[in-house]
């Protein structure tokens, strides 16, 4: 379990993380969604224990992370821009990491060969930049990480590679409770990958759920009533995050669960009526226009 409490990170004068407190439950996939600049690698990289926030307390299985080796040496971070040793091959990184992390297994090292397909006695650094990442993820899960931090992870990765990865990821979260976070602006991905999302924006996390319920209390409606002259009174009863007339028809983003919101629109005579589930990208782009994060008007 990850264990955030009320942290705040400041570089010089500018403050990145603002108060900010998250949970992560042992063995779930936890999306880190948010604007750039949002305060996601600050973020993570204090989770990770590389940096200590100003503030508040982070905590991975009841113990602090920044420097505690015992931590440490049980979670894997991929940060967006990849490190390896100057010079070193894949097999003087794997000789590394079987240093540093105690549950490295070779035996899991040798059985990925086949997944990544890379010659062992490559130096890294001549690599393309998605087999680095290929070598990243070898590493990494074959040092058997309880907890797995991973920033932009997917970028550069083949859609062959990626669905590869994606399959590891959760068989190790299945398996073994292996804990992730991953930041991403890929939606997609989060979507397909994760079980609970946060959102950041101004270093806070504004909107934290399962990804099934924030799917559930929010969706797109199209709506055309019999008398117009209702529709104010009937907007009023409902938490309504985006709004768009088109002719006739009104287009609706509202927060809410499906019975309440048809409950509210069964008081009035419509002529059209549809209620759509949204993608995780259309509820992102509303949730921040909610909270006045300027957008481009979005055709749906
Ligand atoms: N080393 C640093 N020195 C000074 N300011 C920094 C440093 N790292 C981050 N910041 C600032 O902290 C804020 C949050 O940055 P951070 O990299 O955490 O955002 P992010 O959400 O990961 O952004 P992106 O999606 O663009 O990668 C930004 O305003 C950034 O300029």
């Amino acid at each position: 379990m990850i264990k955030v409490h009320s942290i705040s990170k400041k570089y010089n004068k500018q403050l990145a993380i603002n108060e900010l407190s998250l949970s992560v439950k042992k063995g779930s996939i936890y999306g880190l969604l948010g604007s750039n600049g949002a305060g996601k690698t600050s973020l993570l990289k204090i989770i990770a224990g590389i940096n200590k926030p100003d503030k508040g307390e982070i905590t991975i299985n009841e113990l602090p992370s920044f420097e505690n080796v015992s931590v440490k040496e049980r979670v894997v971070f991929i940060p967006d821009v990849l490190y390896f040793f100057p010079q070193a091959t894949i097999a003087n990184m794997a000789a590394q990491y079987k240093e540093f992390y105690p549950a490295w297994n070779q035996q899991r090292f040798d059985q990925l060969k086949s997944a990544f397909k890379i010659d062992l006695n490559k130096k890294v650094h001549r690599l393309s930049k998605g087999m680095k990442r290929q070598v990243a993820f070898w590493l990494a899960l074959s040092a058997m990480p309880d907890v797995l931090i991973l920033d932009e992870p997917i970028d550069g990765l083949d859609p062959v590679m990626r669905q590869k990865v994606k399959n590891l990821l959760f068989q190790d979260v299945a398996e073994r409770e292996m804990t992730v976070i991953i930041s991403s602006h890929n939606l997609r991905e989060i979507e397909d990958l994760c079980d609970h999302v946060g959102i950041m924006h101004n270093g806070k996390i504004i909107i934290e759920k399962e990804i099934d319920d924030l799917k559930c209390d929010t969706h797109k409606i199209q709506l055309a009533l019999a008398d117009p002259t209702h529709e104010e009174h009937l907007l009023n009863q409902l938490t309504i995050l985006h709004y768009e007339k088109r002719g006739s028809v009104s287009l609706l983003i509202v927060r809410g669960k499906e019975e309440e919101i048809n409950k509210v629109i069964s008081s009035t005579e419509v002529i059209l009526y549809d209620l759509l589930p949204l993608t995780l990208e259309e509820i992102f782009i509303y949730e921040m226009e909610d909270i006045g994060y300027e957008i481009e008007k979005i055709l749906l």
